[in-house]
């Protein structure tokens, strides 16, 4: 079952096109990258699919891993010249969005997981595992992303009908303004509805912690044949990455895309910092009538978030959830900034351990 698309279909928009400078840019093709596999591309025109790297001149431009290309990039290519017969990747066109995660480091870096997403399907499960305060955290770092999050709860099969609708209740208070969908995998329960939130033409990923269902809904909406398509891959190139199985870029059979990465799938522990402000937009909005700029919301003098709590406005719960991640956002800082004065004292050490050996090699 050979099917085709167009680059339309695959997802590429005027805002796409209006960036690629057609006389500058003669002779380019523009593809989108479907898989990485230890720094080689496989990228796609939505009719056959090859190995793609990118130029040293790229490489040499980017001011960091985050210019480099990923999963669900634009990106123009030029045909193989050398007997390498690799397409080079000679740009990577602006990302709409990039989904990313915060890695503490020597400076507090942003690991890019996937780009161009349209929505994040954040899932959790109900039945044991359920986490409110995981759930806001993924939140946290999809808005970040600037990607819209649905929220889907899995296995509604493990809860009594009232549980089930006490339990979306609380969601639907904690996350005012957010799309939640229950549903069950095994019950089947709901997944039509889930099922009609892929839209054809649109890039999406599910994330959430292992064990909530995620392959399982994968499975259920490709249905029981092969309904997902590979596309085809272009004969020449024998080798490389046409011995993987694994499909970083799905599309479902109605047309929607599908972003499944192993780095996704580790999205287990996420830093928060600066999503936390539009994840809880209300209390960033009371803040501005804090009487101090610098009101930390945890003293009650002249402060309006708290005010917002005594008299009921802003449900407690959410109050203490906001004050517990901007902790974990400073703890996070304050562990980052630990680790860089560790790994300077460690390359101290090294370095004198270096100058000792070169001494008492002199000396030899
Ligand atoms: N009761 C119940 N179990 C489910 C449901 N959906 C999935 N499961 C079970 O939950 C387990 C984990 O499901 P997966 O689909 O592998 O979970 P995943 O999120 O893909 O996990 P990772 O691949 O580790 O990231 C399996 O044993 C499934 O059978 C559901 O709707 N109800
Ligand atoms: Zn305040």
């Amino acid at each position: 079952m050979k099917k085709l698309m167009t680059l339309e279909e695959f997802g590429y928009s005027d805002w796409f096109a209006g960036q690629v400078d057609s006389e500058m840019e003669e002779g380019l093709t523009v593809v989108r990258v479907t898989a990485i596999h230890k720094g080689e591309c496989e990228v796609s025109d939505g009719e056959e699919t090859y190995p793609a790297k990118m130029t040293g001149r790229l490489r040499h431009r980017a001011k960091s891993k985050r210019d480099y290309p990923t999963v669900g990039d634009w990106v123009l290519v030029k045909d193989f010249e050398d007997e390498e017969r690799i397409s080079r990747i000679t740009r990577v066109l602006n990302r709409q969005s990039e989904l990313k995660r915060k890695s503490a480091g020597r400076t507090t870096r942003y690991q890019l997981i996937a780009a161009n997403i349209d929505t994040a399907f954040i899932m959790q499960t109900l039945g044991p595992g359920f986490n409110l305060k995981r759930l806001e955290r993924y939140l946290v770092m999809v808005n970040e992303s600037g990607i819209e999050p649905v929220v889907l709860m899995s296995k509604t099969d493990l809860l009594k009908s009232e549980e089930l609708a006490l339990r979306i209740q609380e969601i639907e208070e904690r996350m005012p303004g957010i799309r939640i969908f229950a549903f069950s995998n095994h019950k089947k329960d709901g997944l039509a509805e889930v099922a009609e939130l892929f839209e054809p033409k649109k890039t999406y990923c599910i994330i959430g912690t292992s064990g909530v269902g995620k392959t399982t809904l994968l499975n259920n909406l490709l249905g029981e044949e092969d309904c997902l398509f590979t596309l085809p891959v272009r004969e020449s190139d024998g080798k490389g990455l046409h011995s993987t199985t694994w499909r970083e870029l799905i599309t479902l059979e109605n047309g929607a895309h599908v972003i499944d990465t192993p780095g996704m799938r580790e999205l287990g522990n996420m830093d928060v910092n600066e999503g936390i402000g539009e994840t809880f937009d209300d209390i960033t909005e009371l803040s501005a009538q804090c009487k101090f700029n610098d009101c930390s919301h945890v003293n009650t003098k002249g402060c309006a978030v708290i005010a917002a709590v005594d008299s009921g406005a802003l449900p407690e719960a959410r109050y203490q959830n906001y004050v517990r991640l901007m902790k974990e956002a400073a703890f996070h800082e304050q562990s980052a900034l630990d680790k860089r004065d560790q790994d300077r004292k460690l390359s101290r050490f090294y370095r004198s351990t270096q100058s000792r050996s070169r001494k008492m090699k002199g000396e030899k």
